[in-house]
């Protein structure tokens, strides 16, 4: 199939330099969050949304979307229930690639590397900042596992609610918290005419970090 991109092709504004490997002079991190504020000015929905691959045991790839919610020097952050498919297969295969696609500004950056959980204490201070209607779906939701009907999940969250009253803080709901993916490889992506796009890596070798540019 061929879609119409109209008479630009897939391109970043105009005026925007080439993407370099001088941009990464100070690691991948300065970078991403410039590339994620472009991508929060330009008014993209869930601008934080990636894509995030992990293998089935039979070394199948799964992917997903998840939100980003913590960007650091250790790595890239997200929450989920450990007990869902993707918890169980980060358990058994602990390692992960995230896409973010920001089509409207043509970027794109991978991250891949080691997954783990994170503390006790990282996962209760974002679950206390999520809405009480999030926390209680949480609680509702076997996340991944086949349920009969809506009207069951509709009353799986009653039941929460009913449960826990108006009142009552609800605490974070057993196996569910977050995952830091450490990242060994990170690769931005600046679209350019001609599919003659700008693509930059960085990989992590120990404590030192190498820069390359790929052909697109
Ligand atoms: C924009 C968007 C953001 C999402 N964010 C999350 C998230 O942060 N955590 C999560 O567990 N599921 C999130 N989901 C739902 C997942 O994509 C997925 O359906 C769910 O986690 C079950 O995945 P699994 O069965 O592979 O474990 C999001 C879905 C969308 C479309
Ligand atoms: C099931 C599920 N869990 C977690 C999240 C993460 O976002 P939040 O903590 O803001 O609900 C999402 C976001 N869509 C979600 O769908």
């Amino acid at each position: 199939m061929r879609v119409g991109y109209g008479h630009q092709g897939i391109a970043g504004p105009s005026e925007e330099s080439d993407l370099d490997a001088e941009q990464l002079k100070d690691g991948w991190l300065p970078l991403m969050r410039r590339w994620l504020e472009d991508a929060v000015e330009a008014g993209i929905p869930e601008p934080n949304a990636m894509t995030l691959g992990t293998v089935d045991e039979h070394g199948h790839p799964c992917t997903r979307t998840v939100l980003c919610k913590g960007l650091s020097p250790a790595g890239v952050l997200f929450f989920t229930n450990y007990e869902s498919d993707k918890g169980r297969q980060l358990a058994a295969v602990p390692y992960a690639s995230v896409t973010f696609t920001w089509v409207p500004i043509a970027k794109q950056i991978t991250v891949r590397g080691p997954a783990e959980r994170v503390s006790a204490e990282v996962t209760d201070e974002y679950w206390h900042s999520r809405p009480r209607g999030s926390r209680l779906g949480a609680w509702a939701s076997e996340q991944s596992r086949p349920i009969r009907s809506r009207a069951e999940l509709d009353a799986a969250l009653l039941h929460v609610a009913e449960r826990f009253g108006v009142d009552v803080d609800i605490p974070v709901r057993p196996n569910w918290g977050g995952i830091l993916i450490r990242p060994e490889v990170v690769e931005f992506w600046q679209g350019r005419a001609n599919r003659m796009h700008n693509r930059i890596r960085t990989s992590r070798h120990g404590d030192r970090w190498t820069v390359e540019r790929l052909q697109p």
